[in-house]
Protein backbone atom coordinates (compact mmCIF):
# COMPACT_ATOMS: atom_id res chain seq x y z
CA UNK A 1 0.00 0.00 0.00
CA UNK A 2 1.29 3.42 -1.20
CA UNK A 3 2.90 5.64 1.77
CA UNK A 4 -0.52 8.06 2.98
CA UNK A 5 0.14 11.63 1.16
CA UNK A 6 2.25 13.77 3.41
CA UNK A 7 -0.51 16.10 4.20
CA UNK A 8 -1.82 12.96 6.47
CA UNK A 9 1.60 12.39 8.45
CA UNK A 10 2.06 16.70 8.51
CA UNK A 11 -1.68 16.50 10.04
CA UNK A 12 -0.89 13.26 12.67
CA UNK A 13 2.67 14.90 13.32
CA UNK A 14 0.52 18.45 14.43
CA UNK A 15 -2.01 16.97 16.00
CA UNK A 16 0.44 14.70 18.34
CA UNK A 17 1.74 18.48 18.64
CA UNK A 18 -1.18 19.76 19.69
CA UNK A 19 -1.64 17.03 22.20
CA UNK A 20 1.86 17.66 23.78
CA UNK A 21 1.07 21.15 23.79
CA UNK A 22 4.04 22.17 21.75
CA UNK A 23 3.27 25.42 19.91
CA UNK A 24 3.30 25.52 16.04
CA UNK A 25 2.54 27.88 13.63
CA UNK A 26 1.83 27.43 9.88
CA UNK A 27 3.68 30.27 8.25
CA UNK A 28 0.74 31.41 5.99
CA UNK A 29 0.80 33.35 2.72
CA UNK A 30 -1.42 33.84 0.23
CA UNK A 31 -0.17 31.42 -2.68
CA UNK A 32 -0.82 28.75 -0.30
CA UNK A 33 -4.31 29.42 0.05
CA UNK A 34 -7.51 28.52 -2.10
CA UNK A 35 -10.45 31.04 -2.12
CA UNK A 36 -13.70 28.61 -1.89
CA UNK A 37 -16.18 31.25 -1.43
CA UNK A 38 -17.44 34.65 0.43
CA UNK A 39 -18.73 34.53 4.12
CA UNK A 40 -19.21 38.48 5.15
CA UNK A 41 -18.33 42.09 5.63
CA UNK A 42 -17.58 44.51 8.74
CA UNK A 43 -15.63 46.07 11.16
CA UNK A 44 -13.17 47.21 7.92
CA UNK A 45 -12.85 43.78 6.53
CA UNK A 46 -14.09 40.98 3.94
CA UNK A 47 -13.65 37.36 4.91
CA UNK A 48 -13.27 34.61 2.64
CA UNK A 49 -13.06 30.71 3.43
CA UNK A 50 -10.04 29.99 2.21
CA UNK A 51 -7.99 26.34 1.36
CA UNK A 52 -5.10 26.33 3.05
CA UNK A 53 -2.95 23.30 0.81
CA UNK A 54 -0.56 22.94 2.33
CA UNK A 55 -2.31 21.31 5.89
CA UNK A 56 -5.82 20.94 4.14
CA UNK A 57 -7.43 23.07 6.54
CA UNK A 58 -10.43 25.29 5.91
CA UNK A 59 -10.16 28.81 7.22
CA UNK A 60 -11.62 31.77 7.17
CA UNK A 61 -9.46 34.91 6.39
CA UNK A 62 -10.11 38.39 7.00
CA UNK A 63 -8.91 40.77 4.63
CA UNK A 64 -8.38 44.45 6.21
CA UNK A 65 -7.03 47.54 3.91
CA UNK A 66 -5.07 49.88 6.38
CA UNK A 67 -4.65 52.55 4.65
CA UNK A 68 -1.61 54.04 6.50
CA UNK A 69 2.38 54.04 6.41
CA UNK A 70 4.22 50.65 5.94
CA UNK A 71 5.52 50.96 9.59
CA UNK A 72 2.48 51.09 10.64
CA UNK A 73 1.47 47.66 9.17
CA UNK A 74 4.43 46.17 10.84
CA UNK A 75 3.03 47.30 14.36
CA UNK A 76 -0.35 46.03 13.46
CA UNK A 77 1.08 42.81 12.08
CA UNK A 78 3.33 42.27 15.37
CA UNK A 79 0.46 42.72 17.99
CA UNK A 80 -2.07 40.52 16.38
CA UNK A 81 0.42 37.74 17.29
CA UNK A 82 -0.91 37.94 21.01
CA UNK A 83 -3.74 35.91 19.15
CA UNK A 84 -1.64 33.14 19.05
CA UNK A 85 -2.25 33.30 23.00
CA UNK A 86 -5.63 33.77 22.90
CA UNK A 87 -6.78 30.08 23.34
CA UNK A 88 -10.66 29.49 24.92
CA UNK A 89 -13.22 27.40 23.49
CA UNK A 90 -15.36 30.87 23.43
CA UNK A 91 -13.01 32.25 21.25
CA UNK A 92 -12.13 31.47 17.21
CA UNK A 93 -8.84 30.20 16.60
CA UNK A 94 -6.28 32.23 15.13
CA UNK A 95 -3.80 30.48 12.64
CA UNK A 96 -1.69 33.51 11.66
CA UNK A 97 -1.49 36.65 9.97
CA UNK A 98 0.81 38.23 7.46
CA UNK A 99 1.09 41.10 4.66
CA UNK A 100 0.01 41.45 1.37
CA UNK A 101 0.90 45.10 1.20
CA UNK A 102 -1.39 47.30 1.96
CA UNK A 103 -3.62 44.56 3.45
CA UNK A 104 -3.51 42.46 6.53
CA UNK A 105 -4.46 39.06 6.23
CA UNK A 106 -5.80 37.23 9.55
CA UNK A 107 -6.63 33.39 9.52
CA UNK A 108 -9.15 32.12 11.80
CA UNK A 109 -11.27 28.72 13.13
CA UNK A 110 -13.87 28.69 10.08
CA UNK A 111 -17.01 28.65 11.68
CA UNK A 112 -19.38 27.20 9.18
CA UNK A 113 -22.61 27.93 10.73
CA UNK A 114 -21.96 31.62 10.54
CA UNK A 115 -22.87 34.84 12.52
CA UNK A 116 -25.75 35.02 14.69
CA UNK A 117 -27.23 37.69 12.72
CA UNK A 118 -27.05 35.55 9.56
CA UNK A 119 -28.95 33.05 11.84
CA UNK A 120 -32.03 34.62 13.37
CA UNK A 121 -32.50 36.58 9.71
CA UNK A 122 -32.57 33.36 8.14
CA UNK A 123 -34.49 31.11 11.11
CA UNK A 124 -36.49 33.43 12.86
CA UNK A 125 -35.69 34.32 16.78
CA UNK A 126 -33.13 31.77 18.45
CA UNK A 127 -34.98 29.58 21.42
CA UNK A 128 -34.06 31.20 24.52
CA UNK A 129 -32.13 27.99 25.65
CA UNK A 130 -29.80 28.62 23.08
CA UNK A 131 -29.64 32.58 24.17
CA UNK A 132 -28.39 31.16 27.41
CA UNK A 133 -25.81 29.10 25.78
CA UNK A 134 -24.87 32.61 23.71
CA UNK A 135 -24.94 34.26 27.41
CA UNK A 136 -22.38 31.55 29.17
CA UNK A 137 -20.01 31.72 25.73
CA UNK A 138 -20.23 35.32 25.30
CA UNK A 139 -19.68 36.07 29.27
CA UNK A 140 -16.70 33.79 29.23
CA UNK A 141 -15.26 34.80 26.61
CA UNK A 142 -14.61 38.22 27.61
CA UNK A 143 -13.54 36.86 30.87
CA UNK A 144 -11.05 35.52 29.46
CA UNK A 145 -9.90 37.54 27.34
CA UNK A 146 -10.13 40.55 29.91
CA UNK A 147 -8.51 37.98 32.94
CA UNK A 148 -5.65 36.49 30.67
CA UNK A 149 -5.17 39.40 28.73
CA UNK A 150 -6.82 42.59 29.74
CA UNK A 151 -8.38 42.93 26.39
CA UNK A 152 -11.50 44.72 25.92
CA UNK A 153 -13.72 43.37 22.88
CA UNK A 154 -14.96 46.79 22.42
CA UNK A 155 -17.34 45.15 19.36
CA UNK A 156 -19.94 42.63 20.81
CA UNK A 157 -22.74 42.36 18.26
CA UNK A 158 -24.39 39.11 16.60
CA UNK A 159 -22.36 39.52 14.03
CA UNK A 160 -19.64 39.00 15.47
CA UNK A 161 -20.61 36.14 17.64
CA UNK A 162 -20.54 32.97 15.32
CA UNK A 163 -21.50 28.95 15.70
CA UNK A 164 -19.99 26.07 14.02
CA UNK A 165 -21.24 22.62 13.18
CA UNK A 166 -20.61 21.33 16.70
CA UNK A 167 -22.77 23.57 18.20
CA UNK A 168 -19.98 25.83 19.59
CA UNK A 169 -20.45 29.49 19.99
CA UNK A 170 -17.24 31.76 20.21
CA UNK A 171 -16.32 35.37 19.89
CA UNK A 172 -14.81 37.15 17.27
CA UNK A 173 -13.06 40.54 15.79
CA UNK A 174 -12.16 41.60 19.16
CA UNK A 175 -9.73 44.69 19.57
CA UNK A 176 -6.40 43.28 20.24
CA UNK A 177 -4.59 45.78 18.26
CA UNK A 178 -4.57 49.24 19.49
CA UNK A 179 -2.91 50.28 16.32
CA UNK A 180 -5.92 48.49 13.96
CA UNK A 181 -7.77 50.04 16.18
CA UNK A 182 -7.10 53.14 15.37
CA UNK A 183 -6.71 53.00 11.45
CA UNK A 184 -10.12 51.67 11.65
CA UNK A 185 -11.60 54.03 13.63
CA UNK A 186 -10.50 56.83 11.55
CA UNK A 187 -11.85 55.46 8.46
CA UNK A 188 -15.07 54.11 10.55
CA UNK A 189 -18.22 55.65 8.67
CA UNK A 190 -20.88 54.09 10.57
CA UNK A 191 -21.77 53.87 14.03
CA UNK A 192 -22.20 50.50 16.23
CA UNK A 193 -25.78 51.27 17.56
CA UNK A 194 -24.60 48.64 20.13
CA UNK A 195 -22.63 50.66 21.71
CA UNK A 196 -23.04 51.85 25.61
CA UNK A 197 -24.16 55.17 27.19
CA UNK A 198 -21.35 56.44 28.63
CA UNK A 199 -18.89 55.21 25.11
CA UNK A 200 -21.38 57.12 23.38
CA UNK A 201 -21.27 60.19 25.89
CA UNK A 202 -17.24 59.75 25.34
CA UNK A 203 -16.89 58.73 29.26
CA UNK A 204 -14.45 56.73 30.23
CA UNK A 205 -15.39 53.10 29.03
CA UNK A 206 -14.31 49.75 30.31
CA UNK A 207 -15.02 45.91 29.74
CA UNK A 208 -18.47 47.02 31.10
CA UNK A 209 -19.39 48.44 28.22
CA UNK A 210 -19.15 45.39 26.25
CA UNK A 211 -22.14 44.11 29.35
CA UNK A 212 -24.18 46.70 27.85
CA UNK A 213 -23.60 45.67 23.82
CA UNK A 214 -23.81 41.68 25.10
CA UNK A 215 -27.64 42.81 26.67
CA UNK A 216 -28.77 44.36 23.37
CA UNK A 217 -27.36 41.18 21.57
CA UNK A 218 -29.29 38.87 23.69
CA UNK A 219 -32.68 40.86 23.22
CA UNK A 220 -31.74 40.97 19.71
CA UNK A 221 -31.24 37.32 18.76
CA UNK A 222 -34.19 36.23 21.06
CA UNK A 223 -36.77 38.59 19.68
CA UNK A 224 -35.16 38.49 15.99
CA UNK A 225 -35.03 42.20 15.39
CA UNK A 226 -33.04 44.86 17.00
CA UNK A 227 -34.32 46.01 19.96
CA UNK A 228 -34.41 50.15 19.31
CA UNK A 229 -36.04 49.07 16.09
CA UNK A 230 -39.57 48.74 16.98
CA UNK A 231 -40.84 49.86 14.06
CA UNK A 232 -38.61 53.19 13.66
CA UNK A 233 -35.72 51.81 12.05
CA UNK A 234 -32.11 52.13 13.64
CA UNK A 235 -31.13 49.70 11.29
CA UNK A 236 -27.72 48.95 11.69
CA UNK A 237 -26.38 49.40 8.11
CA UNK A 238 -24.57 52.72 8.10
CA UNK A 239 -27.10 55.54 8.12
CA UNK A 240 -25.35 58.52 6.27
CA UNK A 241 -24.41 61.04 8.88
CA UNK A 242 -23.90 64.63 8.56
CA UNK A 243 -20.40 64.97 7.34
CA UNK A 244 -18.92 66.29 10.00
CA UNK A 245 -20.18 63.65 12.66
CA UNK A 246 -18.81 61.28 10.32
CA UNK A 247 -15.84 59.52 11.17
CA UNK A 248 -16.27 60.39 14.74
CA UNK A 249 -18.84 58.42 16.16
CA UNK A 250 -16.29 55.17 15.56
CA UNK A 251 -16.74 52.30 18.62
CA UNK A 252 -13.17 53.49 19.75
CA UNK A 253 -12.62 57.46 19.62
CA UNK A 254 -15.24 58.73 21.80
CA UNK A 255 -16.19 62.36 21.33
CA UNK A 256 -16.40 64.61 24.51
CA UNK A 257 -18.82 66.96 22.83
CA UNK A 258 -20.73 64.02 21.38
CA UNK A 259 -23.89 64.40 23.44
CA UNK A 260 -24.62 67.97 22.78
CA UNK A 261 -23.52 67.65 19.42
CA UNK A 262 -26.37 64.44 19.21
CA UNK A 263 -28.49 66.76 20.74
CA UNK A 264 -28.69 69.40 18.44
CA UNK A 265 -27.65 67.26 15.57
CA UNK A 266 -30.70 64.87 16.11
CA UNK A 267 -33.09 67.84 17.10
CA UNK A 268 -32.18 69.59 13.20
CA UNK A 269 -33.03 65.38 12.00
CA UNK A 270 -36.02 65.32 13.93
CA UNK A 271 -37.80 68.85 12.42
CA UNK A 272 -36.21 67.91 8.72
CA UNK A 273 -38.36 64.90 8.88
CA UNK A 274 -41.64 66.25 10.44
CA UNK A 275 -41.11 68.84 7.50
CA UNK A 276 -40.98 65.87 5.47
CA UNK A 277 -43.73 64.37 6.72
CA UNK A 278 -46.03 66.97 5.68
CA UNK A 279 -45.65 66.30 2.45
CA UNK A 280 -42.32 68.30 1.63
CA UNK A 281 -39.59 65.44 0.67
CA UNK A 282 -36.38 66.83 1.82
CA UNK A 283 -34.08 64.04 0.36
CA UNK A 284 -31.35 62.42 2.72
CA UNK A 285 -34.47 62.56 5.38
CA UNK A 286 -34.99 59.18 6.51
CA UNK A 287 -38.20 58.34 7.58
CA UNK A 288 -36.79 56.09 10.11
CA UNK A 289 -35.06 56.80 13.15
CA UNK A 290 -31.83 58.13 12.37
CA UNK A 291 -28.69 57.21 13.94
CA UNK A 292 -28.51 60.22 15.65
CA UNK A 293 -31.86 59.67 17.34
CA UNK A 294 -31.01 56.21 18.30
CA UNK A 295 -27.56 57.40 19.86
CA UNK A 296 -29.64 59.96 21.51
CA UNK A 297 -32.57 57.46 22.73
CA UNK A 298 -29.95 55.24 24.27
CA UNK A 299 -28.42 57.87 25.83
CA UNK A 300 -31.55 59.78 27.04
CA UNK A 301 -34.30 56.70 27.50
CA UNK A 302 -35.21 53.88 29.46
CA UNK A 303 -32.64 50.72 28.56
CA UNK A 304 -34.62 48.52 26.47
CA UNK A 305 -35.91 45.23 27.76
CA UNK A 306 -37.61 41.67 27.32
CA UNK A 307 -41.64 42.16 27.03
CA UNK A 308 -42.58 40.88 30.20
CA UNK A 309 -43.66 37.42 30.72
CA UNK A 310 -42.67 36.12 27.43
CA UNK A 311 -38.93 34.63 28.42
CA UNK A 312 -37.40 32.73 31.58
CA UNK A 313 -37.63 34.76 34.94
CA UNK A 314 -33.60 34.94 34.91
CA UNK A 315 -32.86 35.52 31.25
CA UNK A 316 -35.21 39.03 31.96
CA UNK A 317 -33.27 39.52 34.83
CA UNK A 318 -30.13 38.83 32.97
CA UNK A 319 -30.59 41.19 30.12
CA UNK A 320 -31.71 44.24 32.95
CA UNK A 321 -28.48 43.80 34.84
CA UNK A 322 -26.74 43.84 31.22
CA UNK A 323 -28.53 47.14 30.35
CA UNK A 324 -28.17 48.57 33.49
CA UNK A 325 -27.07 52.63 32.02
CA UNK A 326 -24.86 53.64 34.97
CA UNK A 327 -21.55 51.56 34.43
CA UNK A 328 -20.39 51.91 38.25
CA UNK A 329 -23.93 49.90 38.98
CA UNK A 330 -23.10 47.55 35.95
CA UNK A 331 -21.34 44.52 36.78
CA UNK A 332 -18.72 42.83 34.63
CA UNK A 333 -18.28 39.52 32.71
CA UNK A 334 -16.57 38.15 35.10
CA UNK A 335 -19.28 38.54 37.97
CA UNK A 336 -22.00 37.87 35.42
CA UNK A 337 -20.46 33.69 34.99
CA UNK A 338 -21.81 33.46 38.56
CA UNK A 339 -25.65 35.16 37.68
CA UNK A 340 -28.14 32.20 38.08
CA UNK A 341 -28.55 32.35 33.98
CA UNK A 342 -25.44 32.12 33.45
CA UNK A 343 -24.68 29.22 35.80
CA UNK A 344 -27.87 27.30 34.96
CA UNK A 345 -27.31 27.60 30.93
CA UNK A 346 -24.01 26.25 31.07
CA UNK A 347 -25.47 23.03 33.18
CA UNK A 348 -28.73 22.70 30.95
CA UNK A 349 -28.66 19.34 28.60
CA UNK A 350 -29.64 22.13 25.38
CA UNK A 351 -29.70 20.35 21.97
CA UNK A 352 -27.07 22.65 20.21
CA UNK A 353 -26.55 20.05 17.88
CA UNK A 354 -29.78 19.75 17.09
CA UNK A 355 -30.13 23.55 16.65
CA UNK A 356 -27.15 24.16 13.80
CA UNK A 357 -28.07 20.76 12.11
CA UNK A 358 -31.51 22.07 11.58
CA UNK A 359 -29.83 25.05 9.53
CA UNK A 360 -29.39 23.67 6.05
O1 LIG B 1 -15.90 31.59 10.10
C1 LIG B 1 -15.40 32.63 10.58
N1 LIG B 1 -14.31 32.52 11.37
C2 LIG B 1 -13.68 33.61 11.93
C3 LIG B 1 -14.14 34.91 11.69
C4 LIG B 1 -15.30 35.08 10.88
C5 LIG B 1 -15.82 36.39 10.64
C6 LIG B 1 -16.96 36.55 9.86
O2 LIG B 1 -17.53 37.78 9.60
C7 LIG B 1 -16.99 38.92 10.27
C8 LIG B 1 -17.50 40.17 9.60
C9 LIG B 1 -18.74 40.52 10.34
N2 LIG B 1 -18.54 40.03 11.67
C10 LIG B 1 -17.49 39.00 11.68
C11 LIG B 1 -17.58 35.41 9.31
CL1 LIG B 1 -19.01 35.67 8.37
C12 LIG B 1 -17.09 34.14 9.53
C13 LIG B 1 -15.94 33.96 10.31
Amino acid sequence: EAEPVNYHSKLSEQLANLELGIEYKLDLKNEDLTTLSELGAGNGGTVTKVLHEKSGTVMAKKVVFIDAKPTVRKQILRELQILHECNSKYIVSFYGAYLSEPHICMCMEFMDKGSLDAIYKKYGPIPPEVCGKIAVAVVHGLTYLYDEHRIIHRDVKPSNILVNGMGQIKICDFGVSGELINSIADTFVGTSTYMSPERIQGDQYSVKSDVWSLGVSVIEVALGRFPFADGEGGSDDEDDLPADLAGTLSPTKPNPHLSARLDGAAAKDKAKRRKSRSGVSLEGSSAQMSILDLLQHIVNEPPPKLPEGKFPKEMEEFVNICLVKDPAKRQTPKELTRHKYVVDSEAAKVDLLGWVTAMN
